[in-house]
């Protein structure tokens, strides 16, 4: 097949959390995001969305940031030739350093409308079998412990398969413990956003007596080697999120020791080829993998549902429903939760359509570009 992008549309959104999420790093009110539509020579549209942030906590990369790629390189490189499969795409834009965000969110889109002219769901061109998925959710810092005690409450009644909640020096053995004590059985995990160091470690073997299905991410950002040291002192597997950027990454920190599980967000390994390559290498290694969350709208959400359809995505991951987060997505139908499980949509491509009136309604400023005219 092959894909010839007309033009393309990057969109500026800003939207309101419902509630304020709050990490060891930040509180987020609002997301701002970068919608990319590729519109080929029919018509036909493919949908992605950034998923870096407004400010660089989380990563470097920014919505400015991956704007800046994306206008002066990477639509370019996607709009100077025919693309004949996503994958190609990713090659092409591998001669550009990092920015994986801003990568994958054009490359999600590239994915979408080959999904849509294959007519086939994205789930199923990505070799996904799964018709159902699992699901947690993320909980952030609460103002007490008993907010917090009431928060889980409610996604436990709702049916979430996991609860993880977030924690920080400070904040962590005496809420854990406060949480197993409401929940002796409630599948719980931890998120630290790299809070701690090796000089925590007697904090981080305190925690072993939870019976955690993981800590994800406890030591810095860029680290492999002291998760390597530290995960044999713990019970509780140890989880990364910002260390595993790629696949090398992934292999590294399995050669090492430094994680027995693997948080995947397609943005963060710069979109959803790696995402199916870390996935095969995980499967080969027999280690778990779990699709992370990145405070979504609609279609960064579709993009999640349909990875994680591949069969090694045991574990559930944080792709709450849109109702957790917005007043009003992005996207009709909305992603709906019910008992634990999302329902993959079986329309092509993301599956969702994208409601035009909103986002336009959330859409601070657009660019067009077109392909340039020769001969
Ligand atoms: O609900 C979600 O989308 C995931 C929430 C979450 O845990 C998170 C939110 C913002 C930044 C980082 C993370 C994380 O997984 O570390
Ligand atoms: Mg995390």
């Amino acid at each position: 097949m092959t894909i010839n992008i007309e033009y393309v549309i990057l969109r500026h959104l800003q939207m309101k959390l419902k509630a304020p999420f709050t990490t060891s790093f930040g509180t987020f009110q609002t997301k701002e995001l970068i919608l990319v539509e590729v519109v080929d020579r029919d018509g036909v549209s493919g949908w992605g969305e950034s998923v870096a942030f407004a400010a660089p906590w989380y990563s470097e990369e920014t919505v400015k940031t991956n704007w800046h790629m994306l206008e002066d390189f990477l639509v370019p490189l996607a709009l100077a030739e025919p693309i004949h499969h996503p994958e190609e795409l990713a090659k092409r834009f591998s001669a550009i350093r990092q920015n994986n965000m801003a990568k994958a969110a054009l490359e999600g889109a590239v994915w979408d409308l080959y999904a849509k002219r294959l007519g086939v769901p994205l789930s199923q061109a990505l070799g996904g079998t799964k018709k159902d998925i699992e699901v947690g959710v993320s909980i952030g810092i609460q103002p007490t412990v008993a907010d917090l005690l009431q928060v889980i409450e409610r996604y436990v009644a709702q049916g979430y398969r996991r609860i993880k909640v977030k924690i920080k020096p400070g904040w962590d053995v005496d809420v854990l413990r406060n949480v197993r004590r409401a929940f002796p059985n409630v599948p719980l995990m931890a998120d630290a956003n790299s809070a701690y160091t090796l000089a925590d470690v007697d904090r981080l073997k305190a925690i072993d007596e939870f019976g955690l299905l993981m800590i994800e991410q406890p030591l810095a950002a860029d680290d492999l080697l002291d998760h390597a040291r530290l995960q044999p002192l713990l019970q509780t597997p140890i989880c990364l999120d910002e260390s595993i950027r790629s696949y090398d990454d992934a292999r590294k920190a399995l050669d090492l020791g430094s994680c027995r599980i693997i948080n995947i967000k397609i943005g963060r390994v710069g979109g959803l080829g790696e995402a199916k390559r870390i996935h095969d290498l995980c499967r080969e290694r027999g280690a778990p993998v779990w699709c992370g969350g990145m405070l979504e709208a609609g279609v960064g959400r579709a993009h999640n549902i349909a990875i994680t359809t591949l069969e090694n995505f045991t574990l559930p991951g944080d792709t709450a429903a849109s109702s957790h987060y917005w007043d009003r997505d992005i996207i009709t139908p909305e992603v709906e939760v019910q008992d634990g499980l999302i329902r993959v949509p079986d329309a092509p491509g993301i599956g969702y359509d994208v409601d035009r009136r909103q986002v336009e309604r959330y859409t601070q400023f657009a660019k067009v570009f077109h392909r340039t005219m020769t001969a």
